[in-house]
């Protein structure tokens, strides 16, 4: 018999029952919840008279409907500004104290994008089944999990029953062999792939992520790359525990300590496929041969190296390709064959699940370091993951590199990843942003995407168009001169 995936181990430990129509039920170790995906949950609850089958399993965080901005957030929830929005966060609060539920709320230390928060708390955990009603909950199987969004009835009855109806997915392995470049990251990693696979390459499949390059990167890399397994249409990504898991999740505020943290590590240390294991579909790509990338159009497979050109829908046989190439070019204003280091740049932003943690702010304050906006850029919003990553940042002085740099440094939220609260771009403005979904409007009515890594997107705020960061590092006199011109 051949070995098992990653996949068909996590499934198997958590599997309470296959049935004969092909769906199983499946246990759930930890359940996030934000104020989006809940409330029907909370009120279905109510409803039926039910309560939370294990309430320790859930941890809450508003992070789509909270302000950034520091002044609005001064006054807490009663301080919110738009009133969807407050009730929103109002209602998480009232169903978290009603519920008895772990909260981090608005203003709390441990508040944050539940993506980012579920890691750095050691809330997620190797080997845990993790769901969220949110798509990006495929984040989380950076650590060797498997993580993945639900729908609001799905919320509902993970609540009441711990445990969820699925259909085992197939397996895809994702394999990027060999050294990454100075300058290119994880962001640039995941781009890359969804470029040559397609949003909808991964459907049906939970992906695997494997390879030299992916073992490379760090814990907030790996995450990077899963968070986006949903925009190659796979729910779940997924990566193995090696030591990098293991240092990562040591000491974290949730995880196992003493003698229970030994016998997690053994159980951790076979979250990994087997050698023999077989995939259902394999794909590979090379290290060296993944340069920064940019979106151009208006789905995350839209994307080409910085060194490229804006596609011509006419080079396409497909009519269907060709059409939508050609849709996608007239909302985002772009002609067939532009060079993509000639699209200027209207607002920046650099935060989101994909890239607002530490090391994607640190990335932003090397590039931003010493160096001003340029003109042409109207804003440039730091938005921290977290509320502990913003006070690291803090501790290391990245926020006034921000802020001499004339960037904005703000209060952990969503943000303008999607324009559920204040920030948004405007229409027929480009972004330079860190977030993972460059649909139309996605950012703001009208309002044009272009999806980037932290250093590029610091890159384009400096500069005032796309511009690859390799040459920006080496050499910084041209950039210089463009400020000052
Ligand atoms: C609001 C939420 C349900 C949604 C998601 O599922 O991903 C959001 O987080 C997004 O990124 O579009
Ligand atoms: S940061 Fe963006 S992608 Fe992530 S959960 Fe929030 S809205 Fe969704």
């Amino acid at each position: 018999m051949a070995g098992q995936t990653l996949y068909d181990k996590l499934w198997q430990d958590h599997l309470v029952k296959s049935r004969e129509d092909g769906t199983a039920l499946i246990y759930i170790d930890r359940h996030l919840i934000h104020e989006v995906t809940s409330p029907q949950a909370f009120e279905g609850l109510r409803l039926a008279g039910r309560k939370l089958w294990r309430k320790e399993s859930i941890v809450a965080t508003p992070d789509h409907n909270v302000p950034s901005e520091a002044a609005e957030r001064a006054g807490g929830v009663a301080g919110i500004q738009d009133e969807v929005s407050r009730i929103q966060v109002q209602t998480l609060d009232e169903n978290c104290r009603d519920f008895d539920v772990i909260q981090f709320g608005i203003n709390e230390p441990g508040q944050g994008i539940v993506h980012v928060i579920g890691p750095e708390t050691g809330a997620t955990l190797p080997g845990m089944t993790v769901v969220c009603g949110d798509s990006h909950t495929s984040t989380h199987g950076a650590l060797g999990a498997l993580a993945h969004g639900i729908g609001t009835s799905e919320v509902e009855h993970v609540m009441a029953t711990q445990c969820l109806i699925q259909k085992k997915m197939k397996s895809m392995l994702v394999r990027v062999d060999g050294e990454l470049g100075a300058g290119v990251t994880a962001k640039d990693v995941v781009l890359a792939i969804i470029g040559k696979i397609g949003t909808a390459g991964g459907t049906g499949y939970a992906i695997e992520f494997g390879g030299s390059a992916i073992r490379s990167l760090s814990m907030e890399g790996r995450m990077t790359v899963c968070n986006m397994a949903i925009e190659a249409g796979a729910r779940a990504g997924m990566v193995a525990v090696d030591q990098v898991t293991l240092d990562y999740v040591k000491g974290k505020p949730y995880a196992p300590k003493g003698a229970k943290w030994d016998k997690a590590v053994e159980a951790w240390s076979r979250l990994h496929s087997d050698d023999d294991a077989v995939f259902d579909a394999v794909v590979e790509l090379r290290a060296e041969e993944i340069e920064p990338q940019v979106s151009w159009g208006t789905s995350p497979e839209m994307v080409a190296p910085i060194s490229a050109n804006v596609p011509d829908p006419a080079a396409e046989t497909d009519p269907t390709r060709r059409a939508g190439f050609q849709r996608a070019l007239e909302y985002m204003g772009l002609e067939a064959g532009q060079k993509i280091t000639d699209i200027k740049v209207d607002r920046v932003f650099i935060g989101s699940c994909t890239n607002s943690r530490i090391e994607d702010l640190r990335a932003a304050a090397a590039v931003a370091k010493g160096r001003k906006k340029a003109q042409n850029v109207k804003q440039v919003l730091i938005v921290p993951g977290s509320q502990s990553v913003k006070s690291l940042a803090e501790q290391e002085g990245l926020d006034k590199i921000f802020i001499d740099a004339g960037f904005e440094w703000r209060e952990p939220s969503c943000s303008m990843c999607l324009a559920m609260n204040a920030d948004k771009l405007g229409a027929g403005e480009h972004s330079a942003s860190t977030s993972n979904r460059n649909f139309e409007g996605r950012q703001g009515y009208g309002g044009r995407t272009h999806l980037v890594s932290p250093s590029m997107a610091a890159a384009a705020a400096i500069a005032g168009h796309f511009v690859d960061v390799r040459e920006l590092q080496q050499d910084s006199a041209p950039v210089a001169e463009e400020i000052q011109s």
